[in-house]
C-alpha cells in the first residue's frame, strides 16, 4: 500500500458500525420496490438536502456530517444477513428478482455535490446534491438526512457556545453520560469539537476521531477518603532529584502556613479531601486538577443550610440579582452571618486550602499543579474568590505562576450562562460543559429534507400551502457573493444551465417567493460553493481532517457580518435565487397549481 493510500485510509478512518443500508425507514425500501415494480429502474433523480430555519434562534448554521455521508457511500452494500431479514420482513409477495437487484446495488452510479463541510450555510441552499439512479438516491435518503442533521445541529451548537466563550477560554465537552445514547453522545464528542471545542472526555471518540481526550476526576473520588489514613503512600519521588519526598508531611505544613494567608483554619478543612488530593497529586504529579467543592454545605458541617446558603449566594454575588460578582468590595468582605463565610464560600475555602497545599508540597518536589475545578454555586463569585486566593497565595510565598492556576468551571452551563458570566465578570478559564450542548436542549432537531427535484431531467416542484416549504425545483448551482469590504453578502440559487456570476458583474438577485423583493449586487469575490465528493464509486475529494474542518468552521464564521451572527435578534443572511431561476419556478407553480372552480 503506498503512502497515499495510507493517508487517505486514515482520513476515512472507521465509521460507526450502526450506519449501514439497513439504518433507515421501512418506506425508503418499500418505495424501492414499487419503483422497480413500475419499471423505474433506469429513471434518474436529482435530491436536494437542506434545511428550512436556522437553530437556536439563530441566522447561521455550520454544516457538518460530510466525511460520514462519504463513508456511508463507499461501503454501501446489503449483506446476506440484511437480504434475509428483509426477506423475512416484507410481504410475501416480493419478487425474489427484486433481492437479487438489491443484493448487488452500490453507490457507482451515484454522483454528490456537497459544500465543504465546515462552512457556514443558510435555509433553502441545498447542502448535499445527490444524483443517480431513482432507486439509490432513494435508498440514501433516511441515512443521509441522519448523518447530517445531528451532526449540523452539533457543530453549530458548539460553534455558538465557542462566540460567547470568546478564543481565549478553554471548551470542554463533558457530556456523554447525559447525551441520547451512546451514539448520540459519541457523534456530539465529534461535532464539539468540529465546532470549536478543544476536547471531550469521551475516551472512544478521542481514538475513533484523534480528539484530544482531557478530564479532572469526580465527587465519588474524593468522597471515598473519609481520614488521612487512607492515604496508601505518602511518597513522591522529587521530579529533579529523584528524592523521596513526604506529601503528607509537606501538605499539612503548608496547609498551616496557608491557612494564615487566606484566613481559614485548617481544623475547617476536610481530611478527607486533603487525603483524597494527596492521593490524586501522587498519581497525577504532572497533571493535578482538583476539584474542590466536594464538601458542601449537605454533606459536611452544616447540615441542612441549602436554602440559606442560596439566599447568602443570592445576596451577595449575583446570579439571580443584578449585583455582578465583579464587585470586589463585596468579594472583599463576604457575608458574616452568624455563620462566618457563606456556606458556599466556606465549601470552596476548604477545598481552596487543600487545594493549595498540596500544590504547594508538589511545588516542592519539583511539579507545578494545574489546577482546580468548580461545580457548583455561583461560578462568577467563585472563580473570582479562588483567583483572588491564587494572587495572595503567589505573592505571600513568592511563586508567581500559582495566580495563573486554571480554573474550570462546571455544573449545567449553556450558552446564556456563559453571557451572563461574561457580563458579570469571572476568572474562569475552561468551561466543562455536557446536558445543554450534546443534547442541544434549546433546539433539538435541525429539520434537514430530502426533496426530489427533477426526474429523467424533467423538473419537480412540490407545492405546499405554506409558501416556506414549496421547493426549489431543477438541478441547480449555488454561489455565495463577497461585497467590497469581504465579507459574504448572499447566496444565490442558478438553475445549473445559467452561467456563473463573475466578479464586478452585476447580478439580479431575487427573494425566491416575494416578487418586490430584489436587488443588484456586484460581487467582489464569487464561491461556487459545490464539488463532487463522490462520482463513479469513488471518493472524488478526500475528507479533510478534523483538525482542518475545524479550522474551516472558524474561517468560515469570520466571512459573516458580525449583526448576522449576534445573540440577540441578528440579522438574516440572503439566500435568493437568479431571476431565470425565479421564473422557472413560477411557471412551474403556475403548471402544478390547478385553476379552481367556483360556484
Ligand atoms: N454567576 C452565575 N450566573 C449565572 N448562572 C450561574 C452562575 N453561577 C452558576 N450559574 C448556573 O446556575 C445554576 C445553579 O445550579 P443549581 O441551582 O443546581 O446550583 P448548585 O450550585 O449546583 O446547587 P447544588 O449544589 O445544590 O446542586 C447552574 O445552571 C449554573 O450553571
Ligand atoms: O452539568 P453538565 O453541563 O451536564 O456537565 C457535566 C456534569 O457531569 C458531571 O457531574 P456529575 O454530577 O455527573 O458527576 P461529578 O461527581 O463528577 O460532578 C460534572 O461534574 C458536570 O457537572
Ligand atoms: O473530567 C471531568 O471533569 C468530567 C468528565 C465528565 C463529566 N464531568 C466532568
Ligand atoms: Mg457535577
Amino acid at each position: 500500500m503506498s503512502n497515499h493510500d495510507l493517508t487517505c485510509k486514515h482520513k476515512m478512518a472507521r465509521q460507526n458500525g450502526i450506519v449501514q443500508p439497513l439504518l433507515t425507514d421501512l418506506y425508503q425500501i418499500t418505495m424501492a420496490y414499487a419503483y422497480w415494480k413500475s419499471g423505474k429502474v433506469n429513471d434518474v433523480a436529482v435530491f436536494d438536502l437542506f434545511f428550512r430555519n436556522n437553530p437556536f434562534q439563530g441566522e447561521f448554521t455550520i454544516f457538518a456530517g460530510l466525511e460520514e455521508c462519504l463513508k456511508f457511500l463507499q461501503n454501501f452494500h446489503y449483506s446476506d444477513s440484511d437480504i434475509e431479514y428483509l426477506m423475512q420482513t416484507l410481504p410475501g409477495n416480493i419478487e425474489p428478482e427484486f433481492f437479487a437487484y438489491l443484493k448487488d446495488l452500490t453507490c457507482k452510479d451515484i454522483k454528490l455535490s456537497a459544500i465543504e463541510e465546515g462552512s457556514v450555510v443558510f435555509p433553502r441552499v441545498p447542502l448535499l446534491r445527490v444524483e443517480g439512479p431513482l432507486i439509490i438516491a432513494q435508498l440514501l435518503e433516511t441515512t443521509l438526512l441522519t448523518l447530517v442533521n445531528f451532526a449540523s445541529l452539533m457543530a453549530t451548537n458548539a460553534a455558538r457556545y465557542r462566540m460567547v466563550a470568546g478564543k481565549n477560554v478553554s471548551l470542554l465537552e463533558f457530556g456523554l453520560r447525559r447525551a441520547q445514547g451512546p451514539d448520540g453522545g459519541l457523534s456530539a464528542s465529534k461535532y464539539a469539537y468540529i465546532g470549536g471545542f478543544d476536547g471531550t472526555s469521551n475516551v472512544l471518540a478521542g481514538k475513533m476521531f484523534n480528539i484530544p481526550v482531557k478530564g479532572t476526576h469526580a465527587h465519588s473520588f474524593v468522597t471515598s477518603f473519609s481520614t488521612l489514613d487512607d492515604i496508601h503512600s505518602v511518597i513522591l519521588r522529587h521530579a529533579e532529584t529523584q528524592e523521596p519526598c513526604n506529601l503528607l508531611d509537606l501538605a499539612t505544613e503548608w496547609r498551616n502556613r496557608v491557612s494564615s494567608v487566606i484566613d481559614i483554619s485548617p481544623e475547617e478543612a476536610s481530611d478527607g479531601e486533603l487525603a483524597a488530593l494527596i492521593s490524586y497529586a501522587i498519581a497525577f504529579p504532572t497533571g493535578f486538577l482538583a476539584l474542590v467543592d466536594t464538601y458542601d454545605v449537605k454533606r459536611y458541617h452544616f447540615q441542612g443550610l441549602s436554602s440559606r446558603h442560596r439566599q447568602h449566594m443570592n445576596g451577595h454575588s449575583g446570579y439571580n440579582s443584578n449585583c455582578g460578582s465583579n464587585d470586589t468590595r463585596q468579594l472583599k468582605s463576604p457575608i458574616n452571618s452568624t455563620y462566618g463565610y457563606s456556606t458556599v464560600e466556606r465549601t470552596l475555602r476548604s477545598g481552596l486550602l487543600n487545594f493549595c497545599a498540596v500544590a504547594l508540597a508538589l511545588n516542592d518536589c519539583g511539579y507545578r499543579a494545574v489546577g482546580i475545578r468548580i461545580d457548583s454555586g455561583d461560578l462568577a463569585y467563585l472563580s473570582v474568590l479562588a483567583r483572588e486566593t491564587f494572587e495572595q497565595i503567589a505573592e505571600a510565598f513568592k511563586l508567581p505562576w500559582f495566580s495563573k492556576l486554571t480554573i474550570v468551571a462546571s455544573n449545567d452551563i449553556n450558552e446564556d450562562t456563559i453571557l451572563s458570566l461574561n457580563e458579570q465578570g469571572h476568572k474562569i478559564d475552561c468551561f466543562g460543559i455536557g446536558t445543554h450542548l450534546v443534547t442541544c436542549q434549546r433546539q433539538p432537531a435541525l429539520g434537514c429534507v430530502y426533496k426530489l427535484v427533477e426526474i429523467n431531467g424533467q423538473p419537480r416542484i412540490k407545492l405546499s400551502q405554506d409558501v416556506g416549504k414549496v421547493t426549489i425545483p431543477g438541478h441547480k448551482e449555488a454561489y455565495r457573493l463577497f461585497g467590497a469590504d469581504g465579507h459574504a453578502l448572499i447566496d444565490l440559487l442558478q438553475r445549473s444551465s445559467e452561467p456563473a456570476p463573475g466578479v464586478g458583474q452585476k447580478v439580479l438577485c431575487r427573494h425566491p417567493f416575494q416578487e418586490s423583493k430584489r436587488a443588484y449586487v456586484i460581487p467582489s469575490k464569487v464561491e461556487h460553493l459545490y464539488k463532487v465528493y463522490w462520482k463513479d464509486g469513488r471518493v472524488c475529494i478526500q475528507p479533510k481532517p478534523l483538525l482542518e474542518v475545524r479550522e474551516r468552521v472558524q474561517s468560515s464564521l469570520r466571512t459573516l457580518r458580525q449583526d448576522i451572527k449576534r445573540n440577540l435578534n441578528p440579522t438574516p443572511y440572503k439566500v435568493a435565487v437568479s431571476d431565470d431561476l425565479y421564473n422557472f419556478i413560477h411557471d412551474l407553480w403556475l403548471q402544478n397549481a390547478p385553476i379552481g372552480e367556483l360556484s
